[in-house]
């Protein structure tokens, strides 16, 4: 695999936040067939952008065609709060999608948001690990066959957001992250566990995205999702809004 990171990546610019939802759809359900050596393992990623994408992956369509006993679905980031919490990723996923398909429960992996979150995000890891099947990140053997990430006005992906300490985490996989720019504390993939990556695919919507998209597009080091990178192919959906054409 060659690598990409947010400057080589490929850029596809759809007509709005529905076309984006539709193209991922249909290429995550490709994608996921395609797969027959192993589990597929996705990274789901939250706030409001990709819940149209769920809504459609859990119509009658998809729900149908895709290979729900054969992936595994963990989450990039997520708030600590309890999951009936409307701020929850995992309650917006579960209502848009899970609580729609029929997938093993073993299969779907939210992120603990009890107790301490150091422990809670080392929890999480020791799941990872045991999907994976080993403790440390192999080169050419990715852990992930996609990471959906989303973009925030203030640079932040997942849950890395400016300015704080997860930025220089190289060896956790899963660690926490307490913003002075937005609310909750917060558990989330770090850089090295991303990078460990087929496919790294931004989804992104609407004018409000655009100054950040093109800050981080440009490699401003200031902006988290900058330093994004993948062992694979790191792809940005972006609807005409946002992607300023
Ligand atoms: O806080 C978060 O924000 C980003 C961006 O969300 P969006 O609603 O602006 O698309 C999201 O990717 C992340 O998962 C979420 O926790």
């Amino acid at each position: 695999m060659s690598g990409h990171d947010v400057k080589t990546g490929e850029m596809i610019v759809l007509a709005d936040g529905e076309a984006i939802a539709q193209y991922m759809a249909r290429w995550l359900t490709e994608q996921a067939l395609a797969k027959t050596d192993g589990p597929f393992v996705v990274a789901l990623s939250g706030g409001s952008t990709p819940k149209r994408l769920y809504e459609i992956l859990g119509s009658a369509d998809f729900a149908t065609r895709f290979p729900w006993d054969r992936t595994q679905l963990f989450f990039g980031d997520e708030r600590f709060v309890p999951a009936t919490d409307p701020a929850s990723n995992y309650t917006m996923t579960r209502t848009a999608l899970l609580s729609h398909i029929s997938i093993p429960p073993a299969n779907v992996h939210p992120m603990p948001t009890e107790g301490d979150p150091a422990a809670a995000a080392a929890r999480y890891q020791a799941e990872l690990q045991a999907v994976y099947g080993a403790d440390t990140l192999q080169p050419g053997r990715p852990l992930f066959d996609v990471v959906m990430l989303g973009l925030g006005d203030n640079g932040h992906t997942a849950s890395l957001f400016p300015r704080q300490p997860v930025l220089q985490e190289r060896r956790l996989w899963v660690s926490t992250c307490v913003p002075d720019d937005a609310p909750h504390t917060r558990l989330t993939l770090t850089y090295p566990a991303i990078h460990s990556s087929r496919h790294v695919v931004f989804m992104l919507a609407g004018a409000g995205k655009r100054e950040a998209f093109a800050k981080v597009r440009a490699g401003d080091p200031a902006e988290p999702a900058s330093h994004i990178t993948t062992e694979g192919e790191l792809v940005w959906l972006l609807d005409k809004a946002a992607a300023a054409v």
